[in-house]
């Protein structure tokens, strides 16, 4: 569907030049929400503006849908974005323009008649929730409502792909979790392709299938979001998976435990799928003579399934403690002993 091959964009600066995406290759499936994570300047806008043409790589090629984006003459680029539409952090509507005409002005550029650009307008406010909303001015929507107009507006001309330029880094947790919801929705009920970048670990964990960590202009790790989550491989993607897993409060947590109780364990389990099911604690508490507390436990979904961690603090001797590590590392969970360092 989307392939990305050895692309790598330099800018020339005043101060020299800068390599905002370095040697990119990678896939992206048709059906699939694809996400982009990485700090601020990894490379994630120009990467994702290279799929829409609006940036062109300096090396390398952008191929979507057959269509060579990295390549084309401007007229065949025009007719190529009507099918790969973009939302946006900070909505890009028109303000003076209502609900409805903000999503009829593509339509209206793509030369589509009145009675059906009317026709096409109802069924988008109804696909994303913002019925009785279709006279309105964007500056009497909120966040939420603005970014679903975005979306109705980038629905309009039937895309294959829609890119989301950290659509919902505007928006407050809640709300972000309800346009996140309704990209899972479009991306199910249309099949569409869904492409992203973002800053936030939630974002990815939520409603991604494969996710690319950038660093550096460079993807560093690639993979199921399910499989990133159980086993991150490079420091930063261990990062971002800890912005969903160990919030700061058990960080905090487990750093006076140990300092404080310096010959207790404090152990992090790790549970995918059937593992979490099983019996793992009561097991524990029934076979070993040590004290069990749970200081923090989470369950997140994400789309290819659920995975859980739990922090234990074991308290009582050291060589029964030690056993009960043994065991835990024989059951099929992850365990991993946090050392103060
Ligand atoms: N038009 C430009 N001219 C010069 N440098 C640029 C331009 N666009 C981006 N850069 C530089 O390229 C690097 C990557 O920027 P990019 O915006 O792609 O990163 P990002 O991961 O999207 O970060 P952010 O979330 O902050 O936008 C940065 O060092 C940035 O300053």
């Amino acid at each position: 569907m989307i392939s990305i091959s050895n692309a790598k964009k330099i800018f020339k600066t005043r101060h020299g030049e800068i390599t905002a995406v370095d040697d990119v290759s990678l896939s992206i499936h048709e059906g699939e929400i694809f996400g982009i994570i990485g700090y601020s300047g990894a490379g994630k806008s120009t990467l994702i503006r290279m799929l829409n043409g609006l940036e062109l790589p300096t090396s390398g090629t952008v191929d979507v849908n057959g269509k060579v984006i990295s390549g084309i003459n401007s007229r065949d680029l025009r007719k190529a974005r009507q099918k790969i539409s973009m939302i946006f952090q900070h909505f890009n509507l028109l303000w003076s323009r209502t609900v409805r005409e903000n999503i009829a002005f593509p339509l209206e550029i793509a030369g589509i008649s009145k009675s059906e650009r009317t026709k096409k307008v109802e069924e988008l406010i109804e696909l994303v929730g913002l019925d009785g909303r279709g006279d309105a001015y964007p500056s009497q929507l909120s966040g939420g409502q603005k970014q679903r107009v975005g979306i109705a507006r980038a629905l309009a001309n039937d895309p294959e792909v829609l890119l989301c330029d950290e659509a919902t880094s505007a928006l407050d947790p809640q709300t972000t979790d309800s346009i996140l919801e309704l990209l899972v929705d479009i991306n199910k009920r249309l099949g569409l392709t869904i492409v992203l970048i973002t800053h936030e670990m939630h974002v990815i964990r939520k409603i991604c299938h494969r996710v690319a960590v950038m660093e550096a202009g460079q993807v560093v790790e690639l993979g199921d979001v399910l499989d990133i989550f159980k086993q991150p491989k490079e420091s930063i993607t261990k990062r971002f998976v800890q912005q969903v897993t160990e919030p700061e409060e058990t960080k905090d947590t487990i750093e006076h435990l140990l300092n404080e109780y310096k010959d207790d364990l404090v152990v992090k389990l790790t549970f995918v799928g059937e593992s979490a099911e099983q019996p793992v604690i009561t097991n524990l508490i029934r076979s070993f003579d040590i004290q069990v507390n749970i200081l923090q436990g989470k369950v997140s979904q994400t789309q290819n399934g659920a995975y859980g961690t739990l922090f234990l603090h074991l308290r009582g001797n050291s060589d029964e403690a030690k056993k009960a590590v043994n065991y835990l590392e024989q059951a099929s969970v992850g365990v991993e002993v946090i050392t103060n360092d």
